[in-house]
C-alpha cells in the first residue's frame, strides 16, 4: 500500500472497510472525503460508496481540525488524488496559446501529478478557433485534463481559477518596439484586471505575457487593487532562458549546466549592453524576421517555467529571472514591475538580495526604470 501525501498533517491509521463484494469493491477506486473539527465530536472522517451507493465510513477521531481534498484508494494503492488546479489562458486561440495550452496539459507548468482545467478565453472573432484548440485538447486524451472552459466571456474565464497566464493581445510586428503594441493592448489589461479581481480565486497567481508585458502587469496590478501585489508577474523568463542558450552555444557546454543568470527590469531593448546582451535583447525581433511571427514555442515553455518555478519553488542554489513588483530592492524605483532575480518557495517569490552592481550596471539598471517609468505615464494616457 501507498500512500502520496502532501500535507503536514499525521493520518491515522487506515484499516480500509471490510468489503462486502469481495475482490469487486478492492479493485473500485473510491473517493474518499476528508473532513475534521475540533473537539467534541470533531475528528477526521473518511468516507466513500462503493458501486451500489452504500457508504463507507472510516472515523480516526483525533481531533484534529482540518480540511482538505480528496484522495483514492485501490486494492493496491492509496494514493492522494489532487484537486484539479483551473489555469486560465488569454489569448488562447493564438499562436502562444496554441503552444502553451498542451503543454500544462500535459503536467510540464504544473507537474506530473496535477490535474488541471484549462480555462480559454479568446474574443468573438477567434471563436472558432478556440472551439477547434478546445477540440484537439479532447482529441489528445491528456489524462491530467479533467476539463476545458473555451469561451469569450471574461467573467467565466476568469471564474475560481487559480492562475491566470495573460497572453491576450496584439504582438509587434518587425519593425516595431515592443511598447508600440501599448495603445491596443493596456485597454485588455484595464478591463480584465477586474474580472480577475472579482472572479478568481482567492490568492491567484497572475503571469502576463503579452507585451509590453511590464507595463500590462503594473495596469492590471492598478485596476485589481485587492489582487495581492505579490500575486502579480510579468513574463521575463524568456530573455532569462534565452541567455541561458546563448551561454550554452557560446561555451558549448550543456544549458543544464549554465543558471543564475539576471533579467533586471523591463522586457524590451533597455537590457544591459554587449554583443552577447545584443543577441538577446534582439532575439525576439530577430524571430519575428526569420518567421514574421514572433516567438511562441520558446514563449509558451518560459511562461511554464516561471510559473512552476513560482508555485513548485526553484533549486537550492538558483536563482531565476521574474518582472515582479519592486520594493525599492537595489534602489529600483518602487512601484514598478520590474525584473529582479528571484528565489521561490512555498509559491512565493523573494528578490535575491546583495549581489554586486557595478557602474555601468548602474546606468543601466536605472535606464531600464525610466523607460518603464515612461511606459507607465504612456499606459495612463492610453487609457484616459
Ligand atoms: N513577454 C514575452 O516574453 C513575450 C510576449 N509576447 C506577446 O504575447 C502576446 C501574444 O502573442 P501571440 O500569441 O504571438 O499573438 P497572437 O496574435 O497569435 O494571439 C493573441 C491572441 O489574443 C487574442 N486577443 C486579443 N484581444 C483579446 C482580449 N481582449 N481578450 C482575450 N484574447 C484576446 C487574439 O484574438 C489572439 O487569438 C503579444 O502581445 C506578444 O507580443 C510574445 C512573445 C514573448
Ligand atoms: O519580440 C516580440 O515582440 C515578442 C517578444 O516579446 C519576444 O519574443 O521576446
Amino acid at each position: 500500500m501507498l500512500v502520496a501525501w502532501d500535507l503536514d498533517i499525521p493520518l491515522p491509521e487506515f484499516h480500509p472497510p471490510d468489503p462486502h463484494h469481495g475482490q469487486q469493491i478492492l479493485d473500485k477506486v473510491l473517493e474518499i472525503n476528508m473532513r475534521g473539527g475540533g473537539g467534541g465530536g470533531g475528528g477526521v472522517y473518511i468516507d466513500g460508496e462503493d458501486d451500489d451507493g452504500d457508504e463507507m465510513v472510516y472515523d480516526g477521531d483525533n481531533g484534529v481540525p482540518f480540511s482538505v481534498s480528496s484522495f483514492s484508494f485501490s486494492s493496491t494503492s492509496l494514493q492522494m488524488a489532487k484537486q484539479p488546479v483551473r489555469v486560465l489562458v488569454t489569448g488562447a486561440a493564438g499562436q502562444i496559446g496554441y503552444a502553451l495550452v498542451p503543454m500544462i496539459a500535459r503536467g510540464v507548468m504544473l507537474g506530473p501529478d496535477q490535474p488541471v482545467i484549462l480555462h480559454m478565453l479568446d474574443i468573438a472573432p477567434a471563436a472558432e478557433a478556440l472551439n477547434g484548440v478546445k477540440m484537439e485538447l479532447v482529441d489528445a486524451a491528456f489524462p491530467l485534463l479533467k476539463g476545458v472552459v473555451a469561451t469569450t466571456d471574461v467573467v467565466e474565464a476568469c471564474t475560481e481559477v487559480n492562475i491566470a497566464v495573460m497572453v491576450g493581445g496584439f504582438p509587434r510586428k518587425e519593425g516595431m518596439e515592443r511598447k508600440d503594441v501599448m495603445s491596443k493592448n493596456v485597454a485588455i489589461y484595464k478591463s480584465q484586471a477586474s474580472a480577475l479581481e472579482k472572479h478568481a480565486a482567492a490568492n491567484c497567481k497572475v503571469l502576463v505575457v503579452a507585451n509590453p508585458a511590464n507595463t500590462n502587469a503594473l495596469i492590471l496590478k492598478e485596476f485589481a487593487p485587492s489582487i495581492p501585489e505579490k500575486n502579480i508577474s510579468c513574463l521575463t523568463r524568456l530573455d532569462h532562458n534565452r541567455a541561458l542558450g546563448q551561454v550554452s552555444e557560446r561555451l558549448n557546454v550543456p544549458v543544464s549546466d549554465v543558471k543564475n543568470v539576471i533579467i533586471w527590469g523591463n522586457h524590451s531593448s533597455t537590457q544591459l549592453h554587449g554583443e552577447f546582451i545584443t543577441t538577446v535583447q534582439q532575439r525576439g525581433a530577430a524571430i519575428i524576421k526569420a518567421r514574421k511571427l514572433s516567438s511562441a514555442l520558446s514563449a509558451a515553455s518560459s511562461a511554464c517555467d516561471h510559473i512552476r518555478d513560482w508555485v513548485l519553488g526553484t533549486p537550492e542554489g538558483t536563482w531565476v529571472s521574474m518582472g515582479v513588483y519592486s520594493d525599492g530592492s537595489y534602489n529600483v524605483p518602487a512601484g514598478l514591475i520590474y525584473s529582479f532575480p528571484v528565489t521561490c518557495r512555498n509559491g512565493e517569490w523573494t528578490i535575491v538580495q546583495g549581489l554586486p552592481i557595478d557602474e555601468l550596471s548602474r546606468k543601466k539598471l536605472d535606464l531600464t526604470a525610466e523607460e518603464l517609468t515612461e511606459e507607465k505615464e504612456l499606459a495612463y494616457s492610453c487609457l484616459s
